[in-house]
């Protein structure tokens, strides 16, 4: 049954998104990967995933990382359409994210209890998705949509409204959004490099997870 209230979907999205201070952004390639990549994020102190839609594996990727890893909380991102988030509630994803929003996605959210988040990078933007009963966004992208200066800008007229701000954020940046009244987490893919998940290093992988699980605002 889909949501009932605001409040009921603020609750379910913020459920999700105030267990850990930031969310890995993963792109899986390989599926043999999805599973011991997600044990040590997990491991790390990073149990929410944000599994994106932009490689072939990422569907049975969330199915096994679900099947087989106690703690993790998957979900999906890059969800483009209705088509991509009906797939996402098949595989029991526990939610959804994407990178900006369409009438058709807040049609097809309207229908669904998974969270789903939009994103939003403008005051207008903004405007549509409260209209729709949101209360919780992807703030994307971040650093070039106007970073911390921007969320502070829009925390006076939307004290509502609270964001999940991703792109382009590193370690360094982080604590500067963690510290914003009207941000819940911050997405990123720095503890996810390239030569790390290359080489399989998922020890190296858990290690930055860790620290990055220790951030603070
Ligand atoms: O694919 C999506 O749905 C996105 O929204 C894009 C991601 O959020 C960024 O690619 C992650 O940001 P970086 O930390 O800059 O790598």
């Amino acid at each position: 049954m889909p949501f009932t209230s605001i409040q009921a979907r603020t609750d379910a999205v913020d459920a999700i998104l105030t267990k850990a201070p930031v969310v890995p952004v993963i792109a899986i390639q390989h599926l043999d990967d999805a599973i011991p990549l997600a044990r040590a994020l997990v491991q790390g102190g990073l149990p929410v995933l944000e599994i994106t839609l932009r490689t072939e594996a990422a569907l049975p990727a969330m199915r096994a990382i679900a099947e087989a890893v106690p703690g993790a909380i998957v979900g999906a991102g890059t969800v483009l359409n209705p088509d991509d988030l009906h797939n996402v509630v098949a595989t029991g994803a526990q939610f959804a994210i994407s990178p900006g929003a369409t009438e058709a996605l807040y049609q097809a959210a309207a229908g669904i209890d998974m969270p789903w988040i939009p994103a939003i990078a403008t005051a207008s933007e903004l405007m549509q998705g409260l209209t729709h009963g949101h209360r919780r966004f992807k703030f994307f992208p971040a650093e070039s949509a106007g970073g911390v200066a921007a969320l502070k800008s829009l925390h006076g007229p939307f004290p509502q409204a609270k964001f999940c701000p991703t792109g382009g954020i590193d370690p360094a940046k982080a604590p500067a959004y963690l510290a914003l009244p009207n941000v819940i987490t911050i997405g990123g893919s720095w503890m996810l490099p390239a030569d790390a998940l290359a080489s399989r290093d998922f020890a190296r992988i858990e290690a930055l997870a860790r620290a990055t699980a220790a951030i603070r605002g």
